[in-house]
């Protein structure tokens, strides 16, 4: 079972969003736990703790950082601590790992002897740093996108209270990892901090930390950071209760204030309103993630596009760019699929040159064969028409990338049906609407498309991704036409 699975597992056994820190801190440790051996003290009150929580938690975290401060005794109980947490209950190792030479044997160690689920990590050291832990399918990374350290200030609100690099770090990170194995973390008690990290990452987990501070409002952080179905955010469990001797108790109480305001927050639409009026949880696109992703990464552009039949739009977009990002390349990939499993065809055809790749990429995910009508037939070689091995009679499904009039895919489809073979069907990725599919209807094929433009640009102008004149601009031209 992978960890989000295991996640959403436990959250539905203990129908609890609360996470416990599983510290050895001999700061906090109770004086009822004192002893002349202090791992022995701390040992017992970690065992405490997890007896006493272990029905109303989603998962554990132990930080590292504190068992390494106990030396080598520190490390034999963090591998006794990790030994008597329930097998079910996943286990979050908060490491803030950063360094690159270390990830493939750290990531190794964790996962496999260690049995730990998922792994905080800095974001620093980028990509490179982070892809060792995600080679393990079952596992999962939270990225450290914000702290509520008062100097980390300086850094994270750089360049401008705007733009500031920690909303960087989350479209970033995204880019990483799918939502199933890429969480964030975020410390903060500002709920509109959060609020702007949920808008752009509406689909992660992600993990709150240091929401306890004096005067910090439990509803507020829960209607910022809550996702639209009242879950996917993970809330600590204050450190002070993990003192009290009737934590089990303490922790019940918490529980039940938490999944009462979740309810409230589930079923008062109009209380995220008024907190967050830029922010609508309602009516969200089933492809939000993706579309924002793809325009994150640069394949949906703003501004005037000269067009092949030299009309301009007020955007571009150029899928191409999809084949350097293989976590968005295979996000587009199974939404083609979506559509692909419902139709029959013996074999599935790219047109040249953008859609090869994602061609391929359906080719070998769907176990079939593939073939392609070439652009330029070479007055040289085997001047084929068609490369690839076919039988005439055989049906071919053609797959494009954006429809604008349809030109470019119906002359690939006649290239094949030239060959003798059969083309009823014609799945692009985005339609750009303006009867397109109708066009390709009266040229007598059925036309499918994971995406229309209207549905891209109303998703990014709600995410606030492009603001009102764009989104003018759009509507306007899309009515102009
Ligand atoms: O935003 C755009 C617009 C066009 N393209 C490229 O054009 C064809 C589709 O145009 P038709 O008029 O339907 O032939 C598409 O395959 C792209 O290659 C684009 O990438 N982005």
């Amino acid at each position: 079972m992978n960890f989000f699975d295991k996640l959403n597992s436990q959250i539905s056994r203990s129908q609890s969003l609360l996470f416990v820190g599983l510290d050895p801190n001999p700061e906090m440790m109770p004086a009822r736990y004192a002893s002349p051996n202090l791992i022995t003290g701390l040992e017992n009150w970690l065992q405490f703790i997890i007896a006493e929580t272990a029905d109303f938690v989603c998962a554990y975290k132990p930080t590292l950082g504190f068992y390494e401060a106990l030396g080598v005794p520190g490390l034999e109980l963090l591998l006794k601590t990790l030994a008597v947490i329930p097998a079910h209950i996943p286990i979050i190792l908060d490491a803030k790992h950063s360094d690159l030479n270390t990830s493939t044997i750290c990531a190794h160690t964790m996962f496999t002897e260690w049995q730990i689920d998922a792994i905080t990590l800095s974001p620093y050291t980028g990509q490179d740093h982070v892809a060792p832990f995600l080679v393990y399918p079952d596992k999962a990374v939270f990225i450290l996108c914000c702290t509520s350290n008062p100097g980390a200030a300086a850094l994270q609100q750089y360049p401008s209270k705007e733009s500031p690099l920690y909303l960087q770090v989350v479209k970033e990170s995204k880019n990483w990892g799918t939502p199933e194995q890429l969480g964030l973390e975020v410390g903060t008690t500002n709920a509109n901090a959060l609020a702007l990290i949920r808008a752009i990452a509406p689909e992660r987990i992600i993990m709150a930390r240091s929401i306890w501070a004096e005067g910090s409002n439990l509803k507020e952080i829960l209607a910022a950071g809550l996702n639209a179905n009242g879950d996917g955010l993970l809330i600590p469990v204050p450190q002070d209760m993990l003192g009290k001797p009737k934590l089990s108790q303490a922790i019940q109480s918490l529980h039940s204030e938490i999944n009462q305001i979740r309810t409230e927050i589930i079923w008062d639409g109009s209380t995220c309103s008024v907190w967050f009026p830029d922010i609508c949880f309602l009516d969200q696109h089933p492809h939000q993630d993706l579309i924002l992703q793809l325009y994150d990464i640069g394949c949906i552009m703003f501004g005037d596009y000269v067009q092949a039949s030299g009309a301009t739009f007020p955007y571009y977009i150029d899928l191409r760019k999809i084949i350097s990002n293989p976590q968005v390349f295979n996000q587009v990939i199974v939404a083609y699929e979506e559509i692909l499993k419902n139709l029959t065809f013996d074999r599935l055809a790219g047109i040249p040159y953008g859609s090869l790749p994602t061609a391929t990429g359906l080719s070998l995910r769907l176990d079939c064969p593939m073939i392609f009508p070439r652009k330029e037939v070479k007055a040289h070689g085997t001047r084929k028409l068609i490369e690839g091995d076919f039988h005439p009679g055989e049906t071919v499904v053609v797959v494009d990338d954006i429809l604008i009039s349809g030109k470019s895919v119906m002359e690939g489809a006649e290239k094949l049906k030239s060959a003798g073979l059969n083309v009823n069907d014609i799945v692009v990725f985005i339609d750009h609407e303006q009867g397109v599919k109708d066009k390709l209807q009266q040229n007598g094929y059925l036309g499918h498309s994971v995406l229309t433009i209207s549905e891209i640009v109303t998703t990014l102008h709600q995410a606030g991704r492009i603001n009102n004149e764009q989104f003018l601009a759009f509507t306007e031209s899309n009515e102009g036409i």
